[in-house]
This record gives structure tokens, C-alpha cells and sequence, in this order.
């Protein structure tokens, strides 16, 4: 379904092969340094990179790029805020379910962003990207700022929109090793410092 060959990014040490299937999480692990951001960034198109990346057989270079960076979709550790509230980024509003799941009130999308924890910032900005139902989810450990409870919520909200339709997968840096075991992870890729 995804599959990047030879992908490597300015500041990676070595090209990556990576194989997603429908429904799968590949994890992505290595100390600090070792260019998983970079090849997140890369796998979304978000930086010039040398490999090739395909979705359902079709190359990135085939896509428009602002087409494969909904379809293939890069979460930042640290999300970027342009406007004063959450609302104003989100293209339709987020389902109460998905606010309930992650245990957010749905008052905090009206306050201003400096207002809000940098936990709540990265659930709000995981739900923003989720609201535009992309298929490949590149999750820059997705759980850094968050407490145990918050982010189990966050691990079966993503693991409950990953099984919710066909064709979806993610792959998922995480330094957390308990959480990797949750996540039943096929696949793992390790990056060399
Ligand atoms: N634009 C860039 N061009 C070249 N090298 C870069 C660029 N941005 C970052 N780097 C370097 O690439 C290397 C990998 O960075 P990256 O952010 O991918 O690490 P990481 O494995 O995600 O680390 P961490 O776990 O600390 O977030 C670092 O040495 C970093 O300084």
C-alpha cells in the first residue's frame, strides 16, 4: 500500500526501505539525532530527498504535492499555530466523539493558543490533521508532551482511525517502549546515531 525505497533526507546517516500495509503501524526508533524527523519530513514531502515514496503503486512525483501531503500527513512533535484560536485551523469542526476520546473540552478550541497546554496543543493539532481523513498518519512521537492516561487516549484513538477504514497505516516515532509494545508494531525501524 506505502512503500519508500532508498529515501534519505539532508542530516539522515543512511537511505530507509520502509513497507506499510493497510491497517499497520511501523515504528520508528533511534537516539536523538538520528534523523527520524527528517525522514518523516521527507516520507511527506516536505524537504527535497533522494528515494522514491508510492501510494497504491502511484510515485509521489506523479502527485501534486499539496495532495500527497494531506494523503500522507506529517504530525510535528511541536505543532505550528497561525491564527489566534484552535478553531480557526480546523477545516470542519472535529467530532465530539474524537474530543470526548481525547478527553477535551470542546471550549478549549475557542481559547487562544497560548492559553492552551502544550499537551492539549498537540491533541488539537492531531485532531486538525485528522479532520482532512488522511491516509498515511507520519505521528512525531504524538505522545511527548502527555501524561500516561492522555496518551493511552491518544494511542486508541489513532489505533480506532487507523482500523476505520481501508487503506490507512502510520508510522510512528516513539521513544517510549511500553507504548511500543501496545501499538503491536510489525515492524520497526531503527536509525543509527
Ligand atoms: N534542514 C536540515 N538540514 C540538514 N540537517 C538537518 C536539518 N535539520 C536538522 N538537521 C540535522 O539532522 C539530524 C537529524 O535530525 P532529526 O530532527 O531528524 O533527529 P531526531 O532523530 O528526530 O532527533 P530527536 O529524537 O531529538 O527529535 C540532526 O543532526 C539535525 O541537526
Amino acid at each position: 500500500m506505502f512503500r519508500a525505497e532508498g529515501v534519505c533526507n539532508a542530516g539522515m546517516r543512511a537511505p530507509v526501505d520502509l513497507a506499510l500495509d493497510s491497517g499497520e503501524i511501523v515504528l520508528v526508533q533511534g537516539h536523538s539525532g538520528s534523523g527520524k524527523s527528517r525522514l518523516l519530513r521527507a516520507l511527506a514531502d516536505l524537504d527535497p530527498h533522494e528515494g522514491d515514496i508510492l501510494l497504491d503503486d502511484m510515485s509521489q512525483q506523479r502527485w501534486k504535492p499539496c495532495d500527497w501531503r494531506v494523503a500522507v500527513m506529517y504530525f510535528p512533535a511541536q505543532p505550528a499555530w497561525w491564527r489566534e484560536t484552535a478553531a480557526q485551523h480546523f477545516s470542519s469542526p472535529p467530532p465530539n466523539d474524537w474530543l470526548a476520546a481525547l478527553a477535551l473540552a470542546p471550549e478549549l478550541l475557542k481559547k487562544p493558543i497560548a492559553m492552551l497546554s502544550s499537551g492539549e496543543q498537540q491533541r488539537l493539532a492531531l485532531l486538525r490533521g485528522l479532520v482532512r481523513q488522511p491516509r498515511i498518519l507520519l505521528l512525531d512521537e504524538p505522545t511527548a508532551n502527555l501524561d500516561d492516561a492522555s496518551a493511552r487516549r491518544v494511542e486508541t484513538l489513532l489505533q480506532d482511525y487507523l482500523a476505520a477504514a481501508p487503506g490507512r497505516g502510520a508510522v510512528w516515532i516513539s521513544h517510549n517502549s511500553a507504548q511500543a509494545a501496545r501499538l503491536h508494531a510489525k515492524r520497526v525501524i531503527q536509525l543509527s546515531a
